[in-house]
């Protein structure tokens, strides 16, 4: 995918997004795409890695409205997880789905050590 105002775009993330239309509904707007930047603002999760074989999944929450722009991008353990054990979830890129500045496709190995590790995040 093209970069986003210079940034690196990460395919398929309109995946987590609940659908509000019926399937083939001609009226319903394209799915949204966004991009979550947390290059100059964040919180923990920015310190959450990647991993194959993750303990946390990620899902859009929407509580107190409808609106799916102002969804809560919330993690949840998938597993229990013991104290001091690493926090990940899977970042879902596609690969090949990085694009860098020069229109060349971007690959970044993984060192998640998963036994069925995808040996690249994208
Ligand atoms: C949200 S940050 C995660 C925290 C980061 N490792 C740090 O020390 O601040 C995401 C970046 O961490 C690196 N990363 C996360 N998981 C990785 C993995 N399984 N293998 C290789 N690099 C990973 C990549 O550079 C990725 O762009």
């Amino acid at each position: 995918m093209k970069g986003l105002d210079g940034r690196e775009k990460r395919a398929g993330s309109e995946m987590h997004l609940p659908n509000l239309y019926p399937e083939n509904d001609s009226d319903a707007p394209p799915a949204p795409e966004y991009c979550i930047d947390g290059s100059s603002i964040g919180n923990f999760a920015r310190f959450i890695n990647h991993s194959c074989q993750p303990n946390l999944f990620v899902q859009c929450v929407m509580s107190s409205h409808n609106d799916v722009k102002l969804a809560k991008v919330m993690l949840f353990a998938a597993d229990t997880i013991l104290p001091l054990q690493e926090l990940s979830y899977d970042y879902g890129y596609r690969l090949d789905s990085v694009v860098g500045p020069d229109g060349k496709i971007v690959k970044l190995p993984c060192h998640c050590g998963a036994p069925d590790c995808r040996k690249r995040l994208y």
